[in-house]
């Protein structure tokens, strides 16, 4: 059994919409195929995987580095002990020789990407869904029903807020109890503006969440907590800048609702940090680490288990990103739920096809790994870039 080849392909998910930090007018995302020579179903195995959107493609690293390296190692040093399938850790070992630690750039989004078709490919050798191989490992019970909200809400050019409000009523017909909305592209009071028409929007049907995706100093933070915890808001989320720590803890005296933060920390230790120094409250606020953007989920089993040992549950996790490698988790480790982009990035976001959101959740369907077979527009592209 071995790994036969690694092939990598950067594909376009622009899109006109802006957050307050950047636009996506040339957002881009890698696309991987892990090729076994392990067939399955008469069907050679495949994994497949993607990087989340807000980092840009990483072919350079991924043809350059950390393809070759799982590609010149001893085959056999990359299986598990029984010799019986792929070792995600050892692949991963395999990957990371000769790095350094510490610095993390994006070299982790690379190695998430491989990550992430390799978990594919293990799943799909044992003939099941990740989710149900993850909660085996872990000795615990799986749960296929997992919580998701409705991420959108961007700035984009022409947008009024009749047209965030059709946005946000399409998501609430669409089964999402909680929607989430950019704020910090704006002024303060057109952004009040906006969250007072989502807000009679949604009324009681659904909760609202703001993300300023670390645009805001101390001051404005301030500013926009002293505005926003007027309202009954599901979380403000990374409000600072996502290593400032100090601003992250300093908020807690503004901010007594809840906070989310973590999907720009990108290992195990920047998450520890951010737990250690952040002052973020295991009782309210959530953790949106993205393990495709982070080193993989031979990383995320890290932080879970830092995460476990400061006094945190699983269950204040809910990844950024919107893919399904994460809803495999959620499922499988017991996360909080996970995000979702209903009309965004696709085919790479969303559910396999007929999986439908009922009150603020979905159920996993029973589908040998990650499950990007189930979702037609998606095994199309990945298909014809290894099969
Ligand atoms: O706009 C983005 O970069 C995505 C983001 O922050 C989120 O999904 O929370
Ligand atoms: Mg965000």
């Amino acid at each position: 059994m071995r790994i036969v080849d690694i092939c990598e392909v950067t594909k376009p998910i622009a899109s006109p919409i802006r957050n307050a930090y950047i636009d996506f007018s040339r957002m881009t995302a890698s696309l991987v195929a892990v090729v076994t020579d392990v067939e399955r179903d008469g069907r050679r195995v495949v994994g497949y995987g993607f990087n989340s959107n807000g980092r840009y493609g990483q072919g350079g690293l991924i043809r350059e580095r950390f393809r070759d390296r799982i590609l010149e190692a001893d085959p056999a040093s990359l299986l598990n002990e029984a010799g019986s399938n792929l070792d995600a850790h050892r692949i991963w070992a395999a990957m990371m020789q000769n790095e350094k630690p510490g610095g993390h750039g994006e070299r982790s989004v690379a190695v998430g990407t491989i990550d992430m078709a390799v978990w594919d490919a293990i799943a799909k050798i044992e003939e099941k869904p990740l989710f149900r191989l993850l909660a085996e490992r872990k000795g615990v019970e799986a749960d296929p029903r997992v919580f998701v909200y409705a991420a959108g809400g961007y700035y984009y050019p022409g947008k009024d807020d009749s047209a965030l409000r059709k946005e946000m009523r399409g998501y609430v017909e669409r089964g999402y109890t909680v929607v989430k909305m950019k704020i910090g592209g704006a002024s303060l009071a057109e952004d009040q503006r906006r969250v007072e028409a989502v807000l009679a929007e949604i009324g009681d049907e659904a909760r609202l969440a703001v993300d300023a995706n670390g645009r805001f100093d101390l001051e404005t933070a301030i500013a926009y907590a002293g505005m926003l915890r007027t309202y009954p808001l599901f979380w403000y989320e990374e409000i600072g800048d996502p290593l400032d720590y100090q601003l992250q803890a300093a908020m807690a005296e503004f901010y007594p609702g809840p906070m989310a933060t973590g999907e720009n920390l990108f290992s195990h230790q920047d998450a520890r940090n951010l737990i250690r120094y952040g002052g973020m409250r295991p009782d309210r606020d959530w953790l949106q680490f993205d393990c495709a953007l982070s080193y993989g989920l031979v990383e995320y089993l890290r932080t879970l288990d830092v995460l476990d040992r400061l006094g945190w549950s699983p269950s204040r996790c809910i990844p950024h990103g919107g893919h399904q490698m994460s809803l495999n988790i959620a499922a499988g480790l017991g996360l909080g739920g996970n995000e979702s982009y209903p009309d965004l990035f696709q085919p790479y976001g969303g559910f396999p096809d007929g999986v439908t959101v009922e009150e603020g959740h979905i159920v996993m369907p029973e589908l040998p790994g990650i499950g990007f077979e189930g979702k037609s527009d998606l095994i199309a592209v990945m298909r014809a870039l290894a099969e």
